[in-house]
């Protein structure tokens, strides 16, 4: 048999095409179905627990040389269009001077359609999703060495959590110094099966790590990383626990009855990242024991 010629091989990679773009074409007839199914109430349509366990399959039976990082974005464009399409719904991203990172993660996560503003304090950015103008704010992720840290605002019954961890499946190339996000959003959580949760625990009196440690491995909770911040009258902790804690979780309560503790919640959470090597970091920093 002889070899293709050129022209031959580019008519192969046309109908490859074809059937890529008729499948994307008929995939929003089954979207229109799911999104009917989450019914009218659902205003806000990101999913990101599924997006979560949709690409965590992908990545399972990724094979070949093909960067699963830009198979993932391109999943991430599509799914983002295709939610855009159930509901519109915005995104605030922290982008201040030259620090362009998170823009750059944010359109990687949210695609090229969503409209996304950009707001140069953390502060700002936040704000946004608190008084509803935008439904998704894209933060940098805590760090220990955060003086002024934005989680502290997370408390409360109607406040927005932490929904999602970026990046997800790898990344390219970014402006600025590499770091992680994290996205908040008024969303239920819900497990992947492999998740992270965000606790917040404010304590009357200043806490050790080790004494944080202490009062969570007392309710067999353990920490992957712990920041703190003082408060006017109190201290407030985040606690990053390396699986899913619901609300309810009764562990949560042997919390709660230790006298320094006034109070603990569940700010967040979200699916743990895929790493290169398929495991994921806490958001920053290990707890040393
Ligand atoms: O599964 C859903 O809830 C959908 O709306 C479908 C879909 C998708 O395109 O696959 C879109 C948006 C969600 O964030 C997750 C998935």
């Amino acid at each position: 048999m002889s070899k293709p010629t050129l022209d031959e091989l580019r008519q192969q990679i046309d109908s490859i095409d074809d059937q890529i773009h008729d499948l994307i074409l008929k995939r929003w007839d089954v979207v229109q179905h799911v999104a009917a199914a989450k019914g009218k109430a659902v205003s806000f349509p990101v999913r990101p627990t599924r997006e979560a366990s949709m690409l965590r399959r992908l990545a399972e039976r990724h094979r070949g040389p093909f960067p699963f990082s830009a198979l993932a974005r391109m999943w991430h464009e599509m799914i983002a269009a295709f939610t855009m399409l159930q509901a519109d719904y915005s995104v605030a991203v922290f982008a201040n001077g030259d620090e362009h990172t998170l823009w750059d993660l944010a359109r990687d996560q949210f695609g090229s359609q969503v409209p996304m503003t950009a707001y140069p304090t953390v502060r700002d950015t936040l704000a946004q999703v608190f008084e509803n103008r935008h439904q998704i704010a894209v933060l940098p992720a805590p760090r220990e060495s955060d003086d002024d840290p934005w989680w502290v605002k997370l408390s409360g019954a109607n406040a927005p959590k932490v929904i999602m961890r970026m990046p997800f499946a790898g990344v390219g190339s970014v402006r600025g110094q590499m770091q992680d996000a994290l996205a908040v959003a008024r969303l239920k959580l819900e497990p992947t099966g492999s998740d992270r949760t965000l606790l917040l625990i404010e304590t009357k009196e200043p806490l050790s790590r080790t004494g944080l440690n202490a009062i969570l491995q007392r309710a067999k909770l353990h920490p992957l990383f712990t920041a703190s911040a003082p408060q006017e009258e109190s201290w407030v902790h985040l606690v990053e626990l390396g699986n899913f804690v619901e609300e309810k979780d009764e562990r949560l309560e042997l919390i709660e009855v230790r006298d320094a503790v006034v109070r603990v919640e569940v700010v967040g959470g979200y699916a743990e990242v895929l790493g290169p090597d398929r495991v994921s970091a806490p958001i920053a920093g290990v707890t040393e024991e």
